[in-house]
């Protein structure tokens, strides 16, 4: 199970989740986000992601250009292009920039399940509200269950990961609210407790086995 941790903000969240087991650690660009940091402080957290832990820059209102460039001039190891602001385009353009890009929308909005879609290395399903929390209806995954490198993101937290795996069968599972304390601010314990659950899910026989990841990356795709 690939597990990514977002929104951290110190590196000391990163020294934590790193050790934890997290695969990936997501650092956010945004003017709508509580977790939203400034380009200067993004490159400093980026040089601090160790070796063997993919680092992600997500966006949800930087143009796609732009935050490819930001991701390729800072080293980052993959870009989530994060909502509705982000179409064929958008991909299109950012993929001749920076290719490693992961597509996160939501099944509310009717989107290409297929991962590859759009271009992307991995589809990320959230909830409609990024970054809130809010949980959504697995059951809609009944009709447009993707295969392959997928994430499920939204809600989630230590005491339901292993649910959420069970009924969604994901390959991998992203969270940032359900591992804070206050809005924006990490809680080590909870981070420590959510990546040894969903790693503990994903070992368990009710869960099945997720696809290898590809070869050729550290850590994830
Ligand atoms: O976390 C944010 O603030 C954020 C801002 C802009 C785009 C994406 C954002 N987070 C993504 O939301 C989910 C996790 O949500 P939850 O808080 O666990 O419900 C994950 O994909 C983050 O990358």
């Amino acid at each position: 199970m690939f597990v990514k941790v977002c929104g951290l903000a110190t590196t000391a969240d990163i020294d934590v989740a790193a050790e934890a087991g997290a695969d990936a650690v997501g650092l956010v660009i945004s003017g709508t986000s509580v977790r939203g940091l400034g380009r200067d402080r993004v490159a400093e957290l980026v040089a601090h992601v160790p070796d063997g832990v993919l680092s992600v820059l997500v966006v949800n209102d930087t143009p796609a250009v732009e935050a490819a460039g930001i991701a390729a001039a800072l080293g980052f190891g993959a870009l989530q292009l994060h909502g509705r602001a982000y179409g064929p385009g958008e991909f299109g353009a950012a993929a001749g920039v920076f290719p490693r890009l992961w597509r996160a929308t939501a099944l509310a909005d009717g989107p290409d399940t297929r991962v590859g879609a759009l271009g992307e290395e991995v589809l990320l399903l959230d909830s409609p509200r990024a970054g809130s929390g809010a949980r959504w209806d697995l059951s809609l995954l009944d009709a447009a269950r993707p295969e392959g490198h997928w994430l499920l993101a939204g809600g989630l937290g230590p005491g339901n990961v292993a649910g959420a795996i069970a009924a969604a069968r994901p390959w991998g599972v992203d969270v940032s609210s359900g591992v804070e304390s206050a809005p924006g601010v990490k809680d080590h314990a909870l981070i420590r407790a959510f990546v040894a659950a969903a790693k503990a899910a994903a070992a368990s026989p009710a869960t099945g086995s997720a696809p290898a990841q590809p070869s050729g990356a550290p850590a994830g795709p």
